[in-house]
């Protein structure tokens, strides 16, 4: 394999990947060349939303190519279009061959939640020190414990702990099952995992048999009734949307874990869910909270 690199600035970015891919790039992929630095971008984006940019500011454009012949061929091509003028060429090599299922491998180590609780690769041994221990191999589904959004959910979680109060959960937007199989591991018997996403259903479910845990993995109607923990990371806006929904989820005295929201989103979400429950900020992490209710138990 080939990769042909370029440097150009966002209102190229779009115009720029077309042409490669009509060149026979067999991928592209776009990055922050500022990336790491002091004046990096952050974008930040949510399904069904607009992008917030097509790419960075200072964007560079990896493609690559099956031979060095295409590679050459479409620099040369691009160099000489008037699109191409901002941009710069910033040369053609070899990929080297990897051992890529080791590479990737190698990328995903064990994650640790707390002291006690950790999320481990199906290739790695548990640390001698875990008393909870989630096995979860990165797949199509959402979430492997590295995201922030998950980690909050997860502390929050092994906060309440093995001895809780832990009555039916519902994780509402299941992912990989990750919240779900965490309740279970901390003493939930009755656990509800949905999403909308027919993968992740199937992910969860497959994700629970591999912990020897117990659950009902479904679509959203699958959920019903009052539940003594919801939790759901999702994203700012569904669940702005989702608020009389999963308000309506909690039982009296139960709670409501919300993540997906970055900081400055905590008033929205407060005001969304103000008719049916308080929400305050309860973690924060990487810029982005982690969001709690209570509902009080009746007199
Ligand atoms: C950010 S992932 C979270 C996965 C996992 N619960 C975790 O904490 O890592 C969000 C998940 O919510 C699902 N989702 C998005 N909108 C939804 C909706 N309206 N109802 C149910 N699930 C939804 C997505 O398919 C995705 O699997």
């Amino acid at each position: 394999m080939f990769e042909l690199r370029l440097l150009c600035p966002e209102d190229r970015v779009e115009t720029l990947s077309d042409a490669l891919e009509a060149l026979d790039a067999l991928s592209v992929s776009v990055e922050d060349a500022d990336g790491d630095t002091a004046v990096e971008q952050a974008l930040f984006g949510e399904p069904g939303m607009p992008p917030p940019a097509e790419g960075w500011q200072r964007s560079r454009l990896v493609a690559l190519f099956a031979t060095e012949a295409l590679a050459d061929e479409a620099a040369l091509l691009l160099q000489a279009q008037d699109f191409f003028a901002a941009c710069t060429l910033q040369g053609v090599s070899a990929v080297p061959d990897e051992d890529w299922v080791r590479l990737t491998q190698s990328q995903f180590a064990p994650v640790e939640i707390t002291p006690a609780f950790w999320i481990v690769p199906t290739w790695h041994e548990p640390p001698a020190a875990a008393q909870h221990v989630l096995r979860l191999d990165p797949g199509l589904a959402f979430g492997t414990g590295t995201h922030p959004t998950t980690r909050m959910c997860l502390r929050w979680i092994a906060g309440r702990g093995a001895g809780g109060d832990w009555g039916r959960v519902l994780d509402y937007g299941c992912g990989s099952g990750i919240l779900a199989i965490a309740a279970a591991k901390h003493g939930a018997a009755e656990v509800d995992a949905v999403d909308i996403d027919e993968a992740a259903v199937q992910a969860t479910g497959d994700n629970a048999r591999a912990n020897g845990v117990h659950l009902r993995a479904g679509l959203p109607d699958a959920s019903s009734g009052a539940y003594q923990v919801v939790l759901a990371n999702i994203l700012a806006t569904p669940l702005k949307m989702l608020a009389p929904l999963l308000s309506a989820y909690v039982a009296p005295g139960g709670a409501l874990v919300l993540a997906g929201i970055l900081a400055r989103q905590a008033d929205e979400l407060k005001a969304a869910y103000a008719p049916y429950l308080s929400l305050q900020v309860a973690d924060e992490e990487d810029g982005w909270i982690l969001m709690t209710a209570t509902r009080g138990a009746p007199r």
